[in-house]
């Protein structure tokens, strides 16, 4: 079964949709109507954000979903899918691969990612898990807790990766070359040329978001990358 997903998503492009509820585009039936172009556009696999937005996206395509679920706990920087509690909600409206934050952060409740690891993978035997890292040590440290996935996720997002460029072509090539699994370039992907040099890098596949899915920030893409007249500022 595992096999059969990760054949379905190798050396293709997964389009992450997900708009939280500040983003203007914050809705389940928008996001499904966002999979299903992603899908006709070529796509091999969606990554969503929350049970109903996933649960919509499964009645409008069939690709393989990596789901999340962000959510913020107090006294935690960890916010993608921090405890089982929201790793039994992803299980339960069946997303092929569940992601979760692996970097070496504060957790909630103090748990260390092993901890949390260990509970995760005796409640779920057979399911498919992603790693989000940060860092080659944290994909490193994910792949020998035996994560099925690694993906650069969280890279420039933690306080020790904060000034790094995205994408981090670097730490997919350093991932790729050592790790056996499958390594999932994720962060900062928006143009075909970074998504080929992350092909190039050795990943498996490779996830890309905002780029396609958010037309606030592709505005504000071309806005400030072109130097035209910003509509937001005074005239
Ligand atoms: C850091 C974080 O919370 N990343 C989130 C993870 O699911 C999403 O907001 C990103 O859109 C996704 O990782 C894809 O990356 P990009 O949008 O750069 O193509």
């Amino acid at each position: 079964m595992g096999e059969e997903i990760l054949h379905k998503l190798k050396g293709g492009l997964i389009v992450s949709c997900q708009a939280l509820e500040d983003e203007p585009l914050f809705s389940s039936y928008i996001m499904s109507r966002m999979a299903y172009a992603a899908k006709e556009g070529g796509a091999v696999g969606i990554r969503a954000n929350s049970s109903a937005d996933i649960k919509a996206i499964k009645e409008t395509v069939t690709l393989p979903v990596i789901g999340i679920v962000k959510k913020e706990y107090a006294g935690s920087e960890v916010y993608i899918t921090p405890t089982i509690k929201e790793v039994d909600e992803l299980v339960s409206c069946g997303a092929e691969i569940i992601a979760l934050d692996a970097t070496n952060r504060q957790r909630p409740g103090g748990e260390t990612l092993k901890d949390f690891w260990k509970e995760v993978r005796v409640k779920y035997p057979n399911q498919l898990f992603m790693a989000d890292c940060a860092t080659y040590e944290e994909g490193m440290e994910a792949s020998i807790l035996g994560f099925d996935l690694i993906g650069t996720t969280l890279s420039g997002y933690t306080r020790e990766t904060k000034e790094v460029k995205l994408p981090n072509l670097l730490l997919m090539k350093q991932l790729s070359r050592v790790i056996k699994g499958p390594v999932i370039a994720e962060g900062g992907i928006w143009s075909p040329e970074q998504l080929k040099e992350a092909f190039s890098a050795g990943v498996f596949a490779a996830v890309v978001g905002s780029a396609i899915t958010r037309p606030r920030d592709i505005t504000n893409y071309f806005v400030t990358g072109s130097g035209c007249r910003n509509g937001n500022e005074m005239r």
